[in-house]
């Protein structure tokens, strides 16, 4: 219907103060707490990966900042959303011998990333979906973005390919290519725009040295956490034990790659972390990487709730990799393969297994393991099981 469009494509702007006249991402925006990016509970989250999935696609161009790749996509409602595009078959493993820093972004991490947050409790990665998108008419024939449709080509194959521009693999040996035109990538909602969210970005304690040759000092101290727990603001509140929560989800995923993580400027240092950016997770699922796990030995600390979200995660009638798989079964993508193969899933009960040993060797040492994070608040359903 004309009158409902204007010249750009964009819909009509009817929003007022009521929540019922608010497109699902401004519902998503306006309910960010300090404490979670979104309940989990919540209806619109459906709504919201929804129209990502099977909205018109108004515009692609380049997302500047991070290193690889990336497309920045609008919708009639204005919604954004943030493209990775499929670089590599689904469950091709990481080469042996790349490092973590040479590892090509996975489409589907960020989707599995996703659903793993959710359901350990977290809700702290914007929601990300998958969808078939036709390269040659959703992208290259809609950009606005010349350094990006500059890179587009045709294949020997015939497949419609283009690399744009970037620090790392944006090169014609490098392609993402369409079959011929028909391309699988994530889509991860945006976060409401720096102006009006400002996000402050911090330096992983834990961080590797990005170098072939070079260790971090976490690797050569082993009472590298008593000087992270001096200093601010790993020294107060939940900081210490939310990294030891982001460390947990990375181990099960084998993410080697979180070098930094955000937090919303306006909620100061008492706040929830942002898991941004796990497109090199679930590279490898023959192998586990316990240095990834570094927080957690070194610190001997976990949170009450993420301990026994953990717990009741390895009971035979609650186990990751089965409400995993069904929750995975939920993206559009998973109609074209399972977004994980059985071996990743089966590597997530495995590392699960070895998360809770080293908890307990923990405990066998220490006596202030678990960080009593439930008093006093709502006893939701991850108090079900007792400690
Ligand atoms: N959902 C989102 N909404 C808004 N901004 C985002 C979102 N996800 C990521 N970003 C921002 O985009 C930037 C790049 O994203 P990302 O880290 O995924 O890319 P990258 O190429 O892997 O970066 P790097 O090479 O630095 O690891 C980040 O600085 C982050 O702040
Ligand atoms: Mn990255």
């Amino acid at each position: 219907k004309i009158q409902n469009w204007n010249k750009e494509g964009y819909d009509k702007v009817t929003w007022t103060t009521d929540v019922e006249t608010h497109p699902p991402w401004l519902r998503f925006h306006l309910g960010i707490s300090r404490w979670e990016l979104y309940n989990r509970k919540d209806p619109n989250l459906a709504q919201l990966t929804h129209y990502l999935a099977t909205q018109h696609i108004l515009g692609s161009v380049q997302k500047k900042g991070g290193t690889q790749l990336k497309l920045l996509i609008s919708f009639p409602n204005y919604g954004q959303a943030l493209l990775k595009p499929m670089k590599q078959t689904r469950h091709a493993e990481t080469d042996v011998n790349l490092f973590y820093f040479s590892d090509f972004e996975r489409h589907n991490a960020e989707i599995a990333a996703f659903h793993l947050d959710r359901l350990l409790g977290f809700n702290r990665i914007p929601p990300v979906v998958g969808r078939l998108i036709n390269v040659t008419t959703e992208i290259k024939e809609i950009t606005t973005d010349r350094r990006l449709s500059k890179t587009f080509f045709t294949s020997p194959a015939g497949n419609v390919c283009f690399y744009g521009q970037c620090e790392y693999y944006c090169s014609v040996e490098h392609p993402v290519c369409g079959q011929p035109h028909m391309l699988e990538v994530s889509l991860a909602t945006m976060l409401p725009d720096l102006t009006i969210a400002p996000r402050r970005s911090w330096r992983s304690p834990w961080r590797r040295s990005y170098s072939r040759t070079k260790l971090a000092q976490w690797e050569k101290d082993p009472a590298y956490c008593d000087t992270v727990k001096q200093t601010p603001p790993y020294n107060q509140g939940t900081r210490l034990v939310d990294l030891i929560d982001m460390a947990v989800l990375d181990f099960l995923m084998s993410n080697m790659d979180r070098h930094h993580y955000e937090t919303f400027e306006q909620f100061g240092n008492n706040t929830f972390l942002l898991h941004l950016d796990n497109g090199r997770a679930f590279g490898r699922h023959s192998q586990d990487e316990p240095s990834i796990l570094a927080p957690l030995q070194q610190c001997c600390r976990i949170r009450r709730s993420t301990f026994l979200r953990l717990r009741l995660l390895s009971l035979p009638d609650f186990r990751l990799s089965d409400i995993m798989r069904e929750s995975l079964t939920q993206d559009p993508l998973s109609r074209v393969a399972p977004l994980l193969s059985e071996p990743h899933l089966s590597a997530l009960d495995r590392r699960l297994a070895k998360v809770l040993q080293v908890v307990q060797t923990c405990q066998e040492k220490h006596d202030d393991v678990i960080y009593n994070d439930i008093e006093g608040h709502d006893q939701g359903p991850r108090s079900a099981v007792t400690a």
